[in-house]
């Protein structure tokens, strides 16, 4: 895999033809990340889009519900054929067996992440505001066993925590990073980051990485800057 096919860029745009408009400026990106504002506004005619186009698909509806309501809505999910799906590992051990239960009927499955921590939560709000009395990197740590535990392909982390989900889940598991910001970009709200090069390094398989591209005045030349990065 070329390095650069290993960053994701999501689509969070509003509706289909500002989807469509990012896609046209960014040829060389080859995988789309469908996350709850565009899925939720044009619904599967993106996914009909992306395919036509050869391009992979994140579809990012991070379910978290009941174990009955999250299969229905795998098992919904799954007949788009994407490449990943994922769910909040905080929905629990019966609603992540009742993912991979519904992924296994199916003939061509996605990958199934687990969500471990928002990357906009910081140790101090996992304290106060959800009250886990735990470090925020043990949590996350249990989070990514969790789901490996009970049968999920990969884990959504950020990438200050990578390198110890790798050691601890071994090479078997996939690992995206969001919450990745090249030195020049703002943080925005993402609380926990590294640079694209510092994720890779760290032990990521892709890294999600969206308003420094997108929302620059020229997007070509900052993904490009990326790849050039990472491929030094
Ligand atoms: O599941 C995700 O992709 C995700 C998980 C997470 O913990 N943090 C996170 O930022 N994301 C997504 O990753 C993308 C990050 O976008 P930027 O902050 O613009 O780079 C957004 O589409 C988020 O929905």
């Amino acid at each position: 895999m070329l390095p650069q096919e290993r960053i994701i860029v999501p689509l969070d745009v509003p509706d289909l033809e500002s989807a469509i408009a990012q896609v046209e400026t960014l040829p060389d990106v080859t995988f789309w990340k469908v996350g709850l504002e565009l899925f939720v506004s044009a619904g599967p005619a993106i996914l009909d889009y992306l395919k036509q186009h050869n391009k992979r698909i994140f579809l990012d509806l991070k379910f978290h519900d009941i174990p009955n309501t999250v299969a229905g809505a795998c098992r919904a999910a799954i007949k788009y054929n994407v490449d990943f799906l994922t769910i909040h590992a905080s929905a629990g051990k019966e609603a992540l067996q009742a993912a991979v239960e519904t992924k296994q009927a199916s003939t061509a499955p996605p990958k199934l992440l687990a969500v471990t921590l928002l990357t906009s939560i910081n140790d101090r709000s996992l304290a106060f505001d959800l009250q886990v009395p735990i470090e925020l990197p043990e949590y996350i740590l249990k989070m990514a066993m969790l789901a490996q535990e009970n049968g999920i392909d990969g884990a959504v982390c950020s990438p200050q925590e990578v390198a110890k989900l790798r050691e601890v889940c071994g090479d078997n598991f996939w690992l995206i990073c969001p919450g990745v910001r090249p030195e020049f970009a703002d943080n925005g709200d993402q609380k926990r980051v590294m640079t694209p090069k510092q994720a890779l390094n760290a032990g990521a398989d892709y890294l999600v990485i969206g308003r420094p591209i997108t929302q620059s005045e020229t997007p070509q030349l900052i993904w490009q800057k990326i790849c050039q990065e990472i491929m030094e």
